[in-house]
């Protein structure tokens, strides 16, 4: 469905050259769910626009549902639905005329296009709201009408920038509960972007995790995690000198990886916490260890980017968000 070689991306910005992008491939089938994770100021925008042919490359191919972005930008537009992060409906209409008035901009007929525009406001639970106005919708009602305005046209591949960035956490479980639906219902295949972890965990079933405009990882989230980051068996010892024994000991361990010690607590990397956590509380017993506490964790996607780039993703987030 897509297949991208080399996508590279630059912008001037007075006498300073930005590299938004820089040499992405990228192979997504038909019918899958991808998430572009990556800090602000990325890439995954610029990529985005590049893949519905929004915007040029500086250089690098691609096509899109079997279209030349470069040679058949008609070609690519026809077959793709895009949500981009600003509301793509005006407020002048109500919720149904906007859809068919999109319908007809893609090239339906009057019937097909109001038989479309009442298919979406029913796969999309905005029936009720049909004649009002876009202004008067919620953030997440509103963000629902977006994505019916991608669809109306049924495009095999829909893109989906941020589409639940701002929203409370009721309404951004309810735009995903919606996406996930029209995905089971209508096989589009997805690809979207998110800042949330969580969501790109929890909901994608391949992640492409983008930095400094290129991809640093791409895999399911559970082959990321294990990967790349490991579970990690956590113990609290009873005071200094069973902490740094607990250290030599976790060193000895089979399989075990980036030994840290703060203060009492001793943390490990293993492949995996449960198998290894009895063999680990033995060999403490064995050297006569007393451990306050013991726990095991599994990884996040936030330690998938630590370990890739040495930064917290959260963390570079909230410097994003505060530059
Ligand atoms: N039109 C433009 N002119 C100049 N620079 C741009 C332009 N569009 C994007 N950039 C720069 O390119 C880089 C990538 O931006 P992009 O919007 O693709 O990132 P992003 O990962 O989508 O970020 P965010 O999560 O904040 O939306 C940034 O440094 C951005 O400032």
């Amino acid at each position: 469905m897509i297949h991208a070689r080399g996508l590279t991306r630059r912008f001037k910005v007075r006498k300073e050259t930005v590299e938004a992008v820089r040499g992405l491939d990228l192979d997504v089938e038909a019918g899958q769910l991808v998430a572009f994770l990556g800090p602000n100021g990325a890439g995954k925008s610029t990529t985005l626009r590049m893949l519905t042919s929004l915007l040029p490359p500086t250089s690098g191919t691609a096509t899109v549902a079997g279209h030349d972005i470069a040679t058949d930008p008609t070609g690519v537009r026809a077959r793709i639905g895009y949500v981009g992060q600003r509301s793509g409906a005006g407020d002048d209409h109500r919720c149904r005329d906007e859809l068919v008035t999109q319908g007809l901009g893609y090239g339906l007929r009057w019937s097909e296009a109001r038989r479309r525009a009442d298919e979406m406001l029913d796969m999309l639970a905005l029936r009720p709201l049909a004649r009002r106005g876009p202004a008067t919708l919620s953030g997440g009602q509103r963000r629902r009408l977006d994505i019916a305005l991608g669809l109306v046209h049924r495009p095999p591949l829909l893109f989906l920038d941020e589409p639940t960035t701002g929203l409370d956490p009721h309404s951004r479980a309810d735009v995903w509960e919606h996406i996930l639906r029209l995905r089971a219902e209508l096989g589009t295949t997805l690809l979207l972007t998110t800042h949330y972890l969580e969501e790109a965990d929890n909901m994608a079933e391949r992640v492409v995790v983008i930095d400094h405009g290129r991809v640093i990882a791409d895999g399911t989230p559970e082959r990321l995690k294990s990967d790349l980051a490991g579970d990690r068996l956590t113990v609290t010892a009873h005071d200094a000198s069973d902490a740094a024994r607990a250290a030599e000991a976790a060193v000895r361990m089979a399989g075990a990886d980036g030994v840290t010690t703060d203060g009492l607590t001793v943390r490990v990397r293993v492949p995996n916490a449960g198998a290894a956590m009895p063999g680990f509380l033995r060999s403490l017993d064995e050297a006569g260890v007393k451990v306050a506490t013991a726990e095991t964790s599994r990884p996040t996607l936030d330690d998938v980017f630590l370990a890739l780039t040495g930064r917290s993703l959260r963390e570079s987030e909230s410097a994003g968000a505060a530059a």
